[in-house]
């Protein structure tokens, strides 16, 4: 599961009226999606992972997603996009990946994300951007410490199912 080995910067919680939380993500439709990834067009592909495809998109309102979409329908990765989006849908944190949505059409299962310029850690650490830019010690260190925070989010704020 990809809970955000982005480089990212997050977001906080949507808040409205009496600093009440609003949930910041929704459904989509697998026509919008379609839509903003020009029909999982081959040149969106940022990447795959165990997941599927990950494809860049435009939204009408301009702003850019990551769209994760199941390779192969089954119980296993069904569950894993429950697991994926119901831990994602209740955890904002700023080193987390922020959930944009999802859409359940069919057999199809995608996943929203917000888009993540600055491609992942893997990349910067032993890929094609590893030469760029040189990550001394300390910022390594940051980056450990920064992903412990994010995985320690989503630890407590999950139940275990009994
Ligand atoms: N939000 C995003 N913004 C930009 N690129 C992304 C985003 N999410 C994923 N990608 C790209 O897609 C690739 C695959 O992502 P994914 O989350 O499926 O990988 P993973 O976490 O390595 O795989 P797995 O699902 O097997 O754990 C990433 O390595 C990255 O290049």
């Amino acid at each position: 599961m990809g809970f955000g080995s982005m480089i990212c910067c997050g977001k906080g919680l949507d808040r409205k009226g009496q600093g009440k939380k609003q949930p910041s993500w929704r459904i989509f439709s697998l026509k919008e999606l379609h839509a903003a990834t020009n029909n999982f067009n081959y040149d969106n592909k940022l990447g795959e992972g165990g997941f599927g495809s990950v494809y860049w998109g435009q939204l009408w309102d301009g702003s850019q997603i990551a769209v994760k979409r199941l390779k192969v329908w089954s119980n296993k990765a069904e569950m894993e996009f429950a697991v994926e989006v119901e831990i994602l849908a209740r955890v904002r944190h700023k080193n987390l990946l922020s959930l944009r949505g999802y859409c359940a059409e069919g057999q199809e299962r995608l996943i929203v994300y917000d888009y993540m310029p600055n491609l992942s850690l893997l990349s910067h650490l032993h890929g094609q951007h590893s030469s760029e830019c040189l990550l001394d010690w300390k910022r390594r260190m940051n980056i450990a410490i920064g992903s412990a925070e994010g995985i320690a989010a989503t630890s407590t704020t999950t139940q275990p199912h009994t």
